[in-house]
């Protein structure tokens, strides 16, 4: 169940404080966070305002944030504007782009504090942190989950060459009360509630695809950063609600190219409100018709000697989403050649704080809050 608002305890020296940024796609006042107060407070937050910006987001005091909205999102990028979606979650890799931070948290307004079956609230922020600080497994599998986590180890038959483990890029967390249902199952299951608490934390093996979920989510940003673009959806495009899956196949392929790893599981959080079916529908119908082609793609994807960053990765596989994808679908010569520009984009705003020609000086966000 949501947390009662009565808080646990938080660590004393807040992990990776100043290493750390949270990032939150909002179309609404961020209330919400008056709950995550005591675990994200310390941490700085950017806030990637959708939709009109002529409205006002109203964000509860003491909190340091930095907001854009489109108009801030036109500016900054110039024509590269356009690889960023407009009504759509997905415009939450702005913010990635955007930080300077190595670690990226990033959470949906209508996620709170969930419990743990001995009704303690969970610090969602702690478990991913710890998640990404400790190594994954992804070359073979461990029968006891995370070796690395307390009261766990490797298995008898484990390879002791294998036990150092790789980096972890990715932690990928969970949700207690609405799950994330596409729309049809949505529609045949609507009451259907998650009340199952796993307590576990498992690398997703090398060589599998999984559907990554954007409402909970952390990575290492200087390890997979640049894969992590949302792609493009919402207004004047013919999907929606793909955007976490594009950026999780993406980034597993090229994960699982470079030996670093993906962890799901731990932690919960309590999502809190259900979107429309119907309208999740009429976004998604195209993307779970094409999905059956797009998956065989990422299986097939491989990366020539050359591609030594993720950078090079994802140029490369922008490339083979124009050559093997676009006989699908238009879409998905426009999909590549925006993979291009948020590249790009991500290349110059990491070497100057600007892009393009726009050159618009920007400051490493205007605090606007504390
Ligand atoms: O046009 C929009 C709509 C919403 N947002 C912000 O994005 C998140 C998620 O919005 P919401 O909770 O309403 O939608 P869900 O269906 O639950 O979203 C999850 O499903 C996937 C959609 O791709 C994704 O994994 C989750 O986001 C909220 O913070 C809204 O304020 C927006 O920015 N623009
Ligand atoms: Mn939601």
């Amino acid at each position: 169940m949501a947390g009662s608002g009565s808080y646990g305890a938080v660590p004393s020296t807040p992990l990776l404080k100043d290493e750390l940024d949270i990032v939150i796609p909002t179309i609404r006042n961020l209330d919400f966070l008056e709950m995550w107060r005591p675990f994200f407070q310390p941490y700085h937050l950017i806030i990637v305002q959708d939709g009109d910006p002529s409205k006002t987001i109203r964000v509860p005091e003491g909190f340091d944030y930095e907001l854009y909205n489109r108009n801030d999102i036109n500016r900054i990028l110039g024509p590269k504007a356009n690889c960023i979606s407009f009504k759509d979650s997905a415009c939450r890799c702005f913010g990635f782009l955007v930080s300077r931070k190595k670690y990226i948290f990033t959470i949906d307004d209508d996620c709170f504090v969930a419990k743990d079956p001995s009704d303690k609230e969970i610090n969602a922020l702690a478990q991913h942190i710890k998640n990404l600080l400790s190594p994954s497994t992804p070359f073979f599998f461990n029968t006891l989950y995370d070796p690395f986590c307390e009261g766990a180890d490797f298995v008898r038959g484990y390879p002791f060459s294998l036990r150092e483990g790789v980096p972890t890029a990715v932690s990928h967390g969970l949700w207690l009360n609405i799950p994330d249902y596409d729309a049809p199952t949505q529609l045949v299951k609507p009451l259907e509630r998650n009340t199952r608490y796993v307590d576990a934390v498992l690398t997703i093996p090398k060589g599998t695809l999984f559907p990554m979920c954007g409402m909970n989510l952390a990575f290492n940003r200087e390890l997979i950063g640049p894969a992590m673009y949302f792609g493009l959806m919402g207004d004047g495009q013919p999907i929606g609600r793909y955007d976490d899956m594009w950026a999780g196949w993406c980034s597993k392929v090229i994960c699982d190219y470079l030996g670093l790893g993906v962890k799901t599981g731990l932690p919960y959080i309590w999502h809190s409100k259900a979107s429309n079916p119907f309208a999740n529908l009429k976004k998604e119908y195209n993307g779970i018709y094409w999905q059956e082609e797009i998956i065989p793609f990422f299986q097939s994807v491989t990366f020539p000697k050359e591609c030594t960053t993720v950078q090079k990765c994802y140029i490369e596989l922008s490339k083979q989403v124009k050559a093997k994808l676009g006989k699908l679908d238009s879409y998905f010569n426009k999909l590549a050649d925006s993979m291009v520009a948020w590249i790009e984009a991500w290349n110059e705003f990491s070497a100057s704080g600007k892009v393009g020609a726009a050159a618009a000086e920007v400051p490493n966000g205007p605090a606007k809050g504390k």
